[in-house]
């Protein structure tokens, strides 16, 4: 369902701009000039149906945050939006439990209402730790994470903040306080760090004790950011977001560094890597098979490369089904390799067989012309070599295959 935004302002221009920015992040705007009219569409709907609302601060019938208290009292997550933005103003937006607030100042803040939008969307699947012994900082904390949809956990000590981590694999950022209980701040982002890299687990270490020196340490101990209590809202949001976007600019990284560009598949570097892990623990038996679209080239020549790409895609779609307890990856041009560990050599027979038959009697329609294709496959489980002998192996099978005729299957 496409989530909702409320939009209560007056201003025409600053309206379309919000009206278009919303539309163009996949959310329905839902615009409202006034309070009162604001009131009245929102009573007509479920609060579950907005993600939150944008609110300008002085309205005709609203000129002094009315319109603000509305929302949060609604339960939405509010994010106000500013003409004037003086000291008063700014402090009694942030005095109420809002978001975060937007100046009307340039285009460029518009940018950042995108940003608030998408990060309150994808917040909902992000875990927060804070460790502090204090109750109250504690919760102050958890509190204001919550206002941005994050799912927050409490730990009181270094102890249960460990266990927590252990037990919540969505938490990727820890806020952690210097002054705990038996292991200090430092002292466990230090232990953290033999466990969880920076690439998975942003940490900011905080702290009330202005020596100097001390964010150094946290950095240099591991922590990704730090922050000094008493913090103002706007800073401690500024820096959640900007540690959570670190984490998943790397993940976006990651996932286009080990995928393939075509079909999205894992590539052939990604495999060699997912192998090597497995072989960690030495397994009891290996397999390895390389399949090979039969005269694919025929496929771009007669029906043209799109259709050759699409091809590719719907078979890399079967196989990422087909083989999706084992490690399968598109290894270039028209081959993919699948690689078994621990499975009977009848099973990955079996399944690659299996394979096999259910490409032959697949029906593809591109641009309303059906085609089908086969493919061969040559299969090993002689794994005495390593990896590379495997795919050399199995190589070799697949050649006899191709030289047999094709659509068919070669095993040891
Ligand atoms: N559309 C498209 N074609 C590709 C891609 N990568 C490789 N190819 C084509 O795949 C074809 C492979 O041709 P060949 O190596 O001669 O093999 P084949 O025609 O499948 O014949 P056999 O393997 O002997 O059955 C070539 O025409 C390549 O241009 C791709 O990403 N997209």
């Amino acid at each position: 369902m496409q989530r909702k935004v409320l939009i209560v302002e007056d201003s025409k221009t600053s309206m379309n701009l919000m009206r278009s920015l919303i539309a163009k992040a996949q959310l329905q705007p839902i615009c409202t000039t006034s309070l009162v009219e604001a009131k009245h569409v929102f009573s007509s709907s479920a609060p579950e149906e907005y993600l939150c609302a944008v609110v300008d601060f002085n309205l005709p019938d609203a000129p002094n945050g009315e319109a603000i208290d509305f929302a949060i009292e609604s339960f939405l997550p509010t994010i106000v939006i500013t003409g004037s933005l003086d000291e008063s103003t700014r402090t009694t937006i942030l005095n109420k439990r809002v978001v975060d607030y937007i100046p009307k100042e340039n285009a460029q803040v518009y940018e950042y209402l995108t940003r608030l939008l998408s990060r309150l969307d994808k917040n909902k699947k992000v875990g927060v730790l804070v460790v502090d012994d204090s109750r109250v900082s504690r919760q102050s904390m958890t509190a204001l994470l919550r206002r941005h949809n994050f799912i927050t956990f409490e730990a009181a000590s270094a102890e249960q903040g460990m266990e927590s981590l252990r037990s919540h694999s969505n938490i990727r950022l820890a806020i952690i306080d210097e002054n705990i209980p038996v292991m200090s701040g430092i002292q466990m982002i230090s232990e953290l760090r033999k466990t969880y890299s920076k690439e998975d687990l942003g940490i900011i270490g905080i702290s009330s004790d202005t020596t100097s020196g001390l964010s150094a340490r946290f950095i240099k101990s591991g922590a990704t950011d730090y922050l000094y209590k008493p913090y103002c809202h706007e800073e401690f949001f500024c820096r959640i977001m900007q540690n959570v976007e670190r984490l998943e600019n790397i993940a976006t990284i990651r996932r286009v560094s080990n995928s393939d560009y075509l079909t999205g598949l894992p590539n052939r570097r990604h495999f060699f890597t997912r192998v090597a892990a497995n072989l960690k623990v030495t397994p009891k038996s290996q397999s390895l098979a390389i399949i090979d679209i039969d005269h694919f080239k025929k496929v771009n020549d007669t029906y043209g490369h799109d259709c050759g790409d699409y091809t590719l895609k719907e078979l890399a779609k079967l196989v990422a089904e087909y083989f999706t307890d084992y490690t399968a990856a598109r290894f270039g041009g028209e081959e993919f390799c699948v690689y078994f560990s621990n499975t009977a050599p009848e099973k990955v027979l079996q399944i690659m067989e299996g394979f096999r038959k259910a490409i032959a009697n697949k029906v593809l329609t591109f641009e309303k012309q059906s085609l089908s294709c086969t493919v061969s496959i040559g299969l090993t489980h002689k794994s005495r070599g390593g990896i590379n002998a495997m795919i050399r192996l199995a190589d070799q099978h697949l050649y006899i295959a191709k030289n047999n005729g094709r659509n068919q299957l070669v095993d040891d």
